[in-house]
């Protein structure tokens, strides 16, 4: 339903009297599938925004091509409009009016009469739980109910594709968690394909049917979220043997089947009684580890298996934790940025 291929866009900037050249994005391909989630995730500066800026037809593309919900973003781009819908990281900016009017008014903006914006409107609200809030204005508002109003605003003319911009940010946990159920929602109800960036883990990890991670302008890895972490990554294994003096034992059992030591993988490790590695499906691997140890007198007090995180694929594919490279969040976003699901 949408491609995009090549894609680059390069800015202008200017430091004192030196011009240098931004490529923040670097010819990226992507494709979204008809009622898919796509979650877009990558650290602050990746080129999210400005990838969802062409895509949907706010910034033309320096180099490259897109077609999104079938149409040019280029040569088509009236078109891209009026079948998308688009919630930017700030948010709407709003009028002072009351936010039923403004989502009257922004429905008529797209064409549609005003008492079908209104039933639309009045649907959407129920929907978002802003019920009661018709009458309110936007000032008034919480952050979360805000961010429902933004999100209103951009499915009011039935878009089919709706691009959502760090939707959770500067929201509390709370908020966050209902937000994502009204995104899962949209898909599950109204069977709408939702593109979405982040840059919590978490929140890619639990909407995304599918993630695509950006680093430096380019892609660096596009699947599901079990198939990425079964590909790189591997399960973290950890093993705590009962009789020091075997530890180095187990820690030989361990190494022959574990990955080899590689970017963002260590090897095996040994840390008081633990031996720690990372195997491939550890539900296969772990029963002949098992045996292994076994077959050899070596007893263990306990055997912990971690399935890989986000984070890990990231580390792996760019040697960076994407936790440290998300350390330069803005001020005022929730402390979610660490958090693991
Ligand atoms: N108008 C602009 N002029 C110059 N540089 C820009 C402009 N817009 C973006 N950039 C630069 O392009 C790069 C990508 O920015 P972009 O906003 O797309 O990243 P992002 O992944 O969305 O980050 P964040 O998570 O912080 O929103 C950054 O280095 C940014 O500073």
């Amino acid at each position: 339903m949408s491609h995009a291929r090549g894609l680059v866009q390069t800015f202008q900037t200017k430091e004192g009297r030196k011009k240098t050249e931004v490529r923040a994005v670097d010819g990226v391909d992507l494709d979204v599938a008809e009622g898919e989630v796509v979650g877009f995730l990558g650290p602050n500066g990746a080129g999210k925004t400005t990838t969802l800026r062409m895509l949907t037809t706010l910034l033309r593309p320096t180099e490259g091509t897109a077609t999104v919900a079938g149409y040019d973003v280029v040569k088509d781009s009236e078109q891209v409009r009026r079948s998308i819908g688009y919630v930017s990281q700030a948010g709407g900016a709003f009028s002072g009016a009351r936010a039923g009017d403004e989502v009257v008014d922004h429905g008529m903006l797209y064409g549609m009469k005003g008492a079908e914006a209104e039933r639309r409107g009045k649907e959407l609200f129920t929907q978002l739980d802003l019920d009661g809030l018709w009458t309110r204005m936007p000032k008034n508002m919480s952050g979360g109910q805000r961010r429902r109003l933004d999100i209103v605003m951009g499915l009011i003319h039935e878009p089919s594709l709706v691009f959502l911009d760090e939707p959770t940010t500067g929201l509390d946990p709370q908020a966050r968690a209902n937000l994502w159920e009204h995104i899962a929602d949209l898909r599950r109800r109204r069977g709408a394909t939702v593109f979405l960036t982040t840059h919590y883990l978490d929140e890619a990890d639990a909407l995304s049917d599918r993630i695509i991670i950006i680093d430096h302008g380019t892609i660096v890895a596009a699947d599901t979220a079990d198939n990425l972490k079964a590909q790189v990554a591997g399960d973290l294994v950890d093993l705590e043997v009962a009789d020091a003096e075997l530890v180095q034992a187990a820690a030989q059992r361990l190494d022959s089947i574990a990955e080899a030591p590689r970017h963002g993988l260590q090897g095996v490790e040994i840390e008081g009684n633990h031996v720690r590695g990372r195997v491939q499906r550890a539900g296969k691997a772990v029963p002949g580890l098992l045996r292994d140890l076994h077959d050899a007198d070596i007893d263990l007090e306990s055997i912990e298996v971690h399935r890989p995180t986000l984070d890990d694929v990231f580390l792996t594919l760019t040697g960076r934790s994407l936790r440290d490279a998300a350390d330069a969040t803005p001020a005022g976003t929730p402390g979610t940025a660490t958090k693991e699901n």
